[in-house]
């Protein structure tokens, strides 16, 4: 019998929660290799990123480099209640974070800019598990696939989903409501999407 999809979500958290303070600076360091050079990353302007959770590869050395190279960054903000839309916020060193309902540092939305989705040029996909079809599981909330469901018709932005080398798997089981990625990179390769 194939493995469940919240199955397969739970060993993935346990197995990218298990990795030392040690493995995730460097897995963190390896994703900055891995894309730093890439031209599908470097010809966006527009760059949405996250920070890092639930042992999630930590791009915070990427966003840093990526500031400094003069792109603008911004990060997810969860909606009030039971909203499953995410907003993008302007990220600047200087960015006041809080926690959101699930722990998660975000900025506030009040007096910070705000992009609207289709205007990224690309989203950094936290990803809890993937495979080199392109195919990903996240944490269970569709915020991302809700969020993105018009790049199914759209060329902008393009989805780039980050993981831990060993959070690939051999295949995901596929929802119809699933967005794919464009290409997905880890701490240790980019694999463009057939
Ligand atoms: N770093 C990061 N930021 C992100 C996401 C993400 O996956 N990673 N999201 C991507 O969608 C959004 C938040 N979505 C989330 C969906 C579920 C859970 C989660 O941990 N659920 C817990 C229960 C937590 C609780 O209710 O207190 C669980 O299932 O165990 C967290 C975030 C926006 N920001
Ligand atoms: N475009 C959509 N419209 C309506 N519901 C959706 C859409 N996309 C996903 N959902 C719902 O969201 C729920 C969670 O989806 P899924 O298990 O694929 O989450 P995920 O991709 O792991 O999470 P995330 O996108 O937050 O990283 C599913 O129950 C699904 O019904």
């Amino acid at each position: 019998m194939m493995i469940s999809r919240s199955d397969l979500r739970t060993a993935l958290r346990d197995r990218r929660r298990a990795l030392s303070a040690d493995q995730q600076v460097s897995a963190g360091e390896g994703l900055y290799k891995t894309l730093s050079v890439r031209p599908e990353l470097l010809d966006g302007q527009h760059i949405a990123i996250y920070i890092a959770n639930d042992g999630e590869i930590n791009p915070d050395v990427l966003r840093d480099y990526l500031w400094a190279s003069g792109k603008q960054c911004y990060l997810p903000v969860v909606g009030q209640g039971s909203s499953k839309d995410l907003m993008f916020i302007e990220y600047l060193p200087d960015t006041h974070l809080a926690l959101n309902r699930f722990g998660i540092p975000e900025p506030s939305h009040h007096g910070a800019r705000q992009i609207l989705p289709e205007e990224l040029d690309i989203v950094l996909v936290p990803l809890t598990g993937f495979d080199t079809l392109g195919r990903r599981l996240g944490m269970g909330g569709g915020f991302y696939d809700r969020t993105f469901a018009f790049t199914r018709t759209s060329e902008k932005p393009k989805l780039i989903g980050l993981a831990h080398e060993c959070q690939k798997v051999a295949s995901i089981p596929v929802e119809h409501w699933d967005i794919p990625m464009a290409a997905i990179a880890t701490d240790c390769q980019f694999y463009p999407v057939p």
